[in-house]
């Protein structure tokens, strides 16, 4: 996959590159990340890429022609079809069907903003879509958009080794991740569940997804509004409900 990053600060973006799943993605080919700065396409001494915002108010606006020269940059590194994602607390809040969405794009460029916003006239005319990854205020875009990029490598074939798999990653199947333990089996007096000693992979599987189900009950109980249920998770939820204390 293909990704330009637009931002007043490209080096913000090693901390994808150079690290964890999306570093090896991107030393493996699987990812290209070309960081675009909208300060290569300003033309005074300054290389100014922000300026007062008309009708006046706190901080300042960053300029329509530094931006979208950088964007026409961008989509041409990316290979000419491209989605323009702006991220932004006005965009659509990024889920799981989204990134699996987004993974397969051909193309993606990724425009992080800073100061107070972005001339309107960028979004209005080059951006296909704002992103939210949350309802708060971040101090620019650059971070939404290395967690964008995070989520959807995840979901290329062949990033993830053999021993992980983005299908069974929590949220892959709209259920809260069931808890995880390692070596010792009692730490502090806490014992590992006996359930996950045994070899018994199916008495697992099924203890695992009761635990994901009712994690998702009770921290996210909206996620099962939206969520078909098969017969063994009705079956599950039934008993939870009735392991319930009164
Ligand atoms: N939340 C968010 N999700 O995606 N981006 C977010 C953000 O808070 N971004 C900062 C703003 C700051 C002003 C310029 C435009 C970006």
């Amino acid at each position: 996959m293909r990704v330009a990053a637009i931002s007043i600060f490209p080096e913000m973006f090693r901390a994808i590159t150079d690290y964890g799943v999306s570093g090896r993605a991107v030393s493996e080919g699987h990812l290209v990340l070309d960081c675009i700065n909208p300060r290569t396409f300003t033309h005074d001494r300054h290389r100014t890429v922000d300026d007062r915002p008309y009708g006046g108010g706190p901080g300042m606006v960053m300029k329509a022609e530094p931006l979208e020269a950088a964007i026409d940059e961008a989509v041409e590194r990316v290979g000419g079809e491209a989605k323009v994602i702006c991220l932004s607390p006005q965009g659509r809040v990024l889920d799981q069907a989204m990134v699996e969405s987004l993974a397969e794009e051909p193309g993606l460029v990724l425009l992080s903003g800073r100061y107070e916003g972005i001339d309107e006239r960028v979004l209005e005319s080059w951006v296909d879509e704002e992103i939210s990854i949350g309802d708060y205020v971040l101090s620019g875009g650059e971070l939404a958009a290395m967690v964008l990029v995070d989520a959807v490598v995840r979901q290329i074939p062949g990033v993830l080794g053999h021993s992980q798999s983005a299908v069974e990653d929590s949220f892959a199947d709209g259920l809260l991740d069931c808890p995880h333990y390692t070596r010792p089996e009692a730490h502090r007096g806490s014992r590992v569940p006996e359930v996950l000693l045994g070899g018994d992979h199916e008495r697992i599987r099924r203890w695992r997804l009761k635990q994901s189900l009712q994690r998702t009950l009770i921290r996210r109980p909206e996620l099962l509004q939206e969520r078909e249920l098969t017969a063994e998770e009705q079956r599950l939820l039934a008993e939870i409900e009735n392991e319930r204390p009164d």
